[in-house]
């Protein structure tokens, strides 16, 4: 049978697992379409760390290409030659004293990579251009394993042989199949900021102690306060900071797990008053100031992990799907796992189907066997990293002394 006449791979979700998967599954002449429910100048300007494990899986995945290759495009610093570099240390927030110095044998571990740019590095990176639909956004999906119909908000519908969800955590495929499961909200507070500034004002304010990496890590008592680079060129600076911390008590204002995506826009005055108080040093004093947050795009993350049974996933390759990503295995952002495994499962999925294209149960039966285990241990680390991120400051120093002393 030729590619043409096969029925293709309905792939719902162009984000990191989607876009690897369809570029790994085209570039192996396996007929495929990705649905998309945003347009294509979506933006998420922000950046990912991706892991060594990560990055040298995909790029062996794509044909042995070569690091520098994905660094040129992705890196937030390549404008100036940057390599995406981060260097792991965490400074004490209200002084600026490094507690936890940079490991030489690590450092060059993890390849920070702007998100918009990342995916369109995995777009290009074959000869076939990948079949995207956007302004796509799934409403509806029926049929089994090997004969699947797929139905959008906008009244198209689509026929093929196994649908990929890949719709991220709050997967609409996952809530049509199954939907007793519901991703479980992780008690933590988590504000996003997005900031423009000066080259002069970066490498005055934040340079002098992020040197050349792009994150400058920030621990307080019991909270995190990191400094990134999404993008950085030679007048400007596009930078991002966070603001997690555990949740205090039953009556915390700034936890609004139920908030929409309007309230989540929106900066509660608890935020700012909560700011005031934390005694920072600079550069998180000037960029984390009541007044310096008032002009930024901020935003409250809600993290939800998804927990999946062998069950579920059983029930789901009966109906004719797949779960690769968020849609499976979503996991507090602490790890910075989440979307290396997203690669990594596409990676594994696209080779069980390129194995058993005849077989597409095996084949996804064959893949899942593979990484739930992989999945199940990155969730459970996530959640202890969060915990161990968020220790009180008395901790860190501690832990700090011990480690000069050794
Ligand atoms: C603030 C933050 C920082 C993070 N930092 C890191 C990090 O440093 N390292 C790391 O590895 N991970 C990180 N993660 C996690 C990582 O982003 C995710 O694990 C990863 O994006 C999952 O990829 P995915 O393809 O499964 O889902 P997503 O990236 O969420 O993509 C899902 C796609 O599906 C589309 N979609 C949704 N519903 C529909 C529908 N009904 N129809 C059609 N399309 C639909 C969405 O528009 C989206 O494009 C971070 C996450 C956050 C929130």
């Amino acid at each position: 049978m030729n590619s043409q006449s096969r029925s293709p791979i309905l792939i719902i979700g162009a984000g990191i697992s989607g876009l690897v998967t369809a570029r790994l599954l085209t570039n192996r002449g396996i007929p495929n379409i990705v649905f998309e429910a945003s347009n294509p100048d979506r933006s998420q300007g922000f950046a990912i760390s991706l892991r060594e494990w990560g990055y040298s899986s995909l790029l062996a995945a794509l044909g042995d290409l070569p690091l520098s290759g994905l660094t040129r495009v992705v890196a937030p610093d390549r404008d100036l030659g940057g390599r995406g570099w981060i260097d792991q240390a965490l400074r004490d927030n209200s002084t600026g004293d490094m507690l936890v110095a940079p490991d030489p044998a690590t450092t060059h571990d993890i390849v920070y990579a702007n998100r918009n740019a990342l995916r369109a590095w995995i777009t290009d990176s074959g000869e076939e251009e990948l079949d995207v639909r956007y302004g796509h956004r799934l409403k509806d999906l029926w049929g089994d394993a090997g004969n699947m119909t797929v139905e959008f908000e906008n009244g198209s519908k689509y026929d093929g042989s196994f649908v990929v969800a890949a719709d991220g955590v709050h997967s609409t495929v996952r809530s049509k199949i199954l939907p007793h499961v519901n991703p479980e909200v992780v008690p933590l507070v988590l504000y996003h900021g997005d900031f423009q500034i000066s080259r002069q004002d970066f490498d005055r304010l934040i340079k002098p102690l992020s040197g050349s990496s792009n994150i400058l890590g920030g621990v307080g008592d019991g909270f995190n306060t990191p400094l990134t680079v999404c993008k950085l060129t030679k007048t400007q600076a596009h930078m991002s900071w966070s603001y997690s911390r555990p949740v205090h008590g039953d009556d915390d204002p700034l936890y609004r797990p139920n908030a929409t995506i309007e309230e989540s826009k929106q900066i509660p005055q608890a935020l700012l008053d909560e700011l005031k108080l934390l005694n920072l040093a600079s550069p998180w004093a000037h960029f984390l100031s009541p007044e310096s947050v008032r002009e930024h795009q901020v935003y409250n993350w809600i993290i939800r992990c998804v927990f999946m049974t062998r069950d579920d996933i059983a029930q789901g390759t009966e109906k004719g799907v797949v779960f690769i990503g968020d849609s499976w295995h979503a996991m507090p952002i602490f790890g910075g796992e989440g979307g290396n495994h997203a690669i990594l499962d596409s990676i594994e999925l696209a080779n069980a189907l390129a194995d058993e294209e005849n077989n597409l149960k095996q084949a996804v039966a064959a893949y899942y066997n593979g990484a739930w285990r992989r999945c199940q241990e990155a969730v459970k680390r996530s959640r202890q990293r969060f915990y161990l991120l968020h220790r009180p400051i008395a901790e860190w120093r501690e832990m700090a002394k011990k480690m000069r002393s050794q």
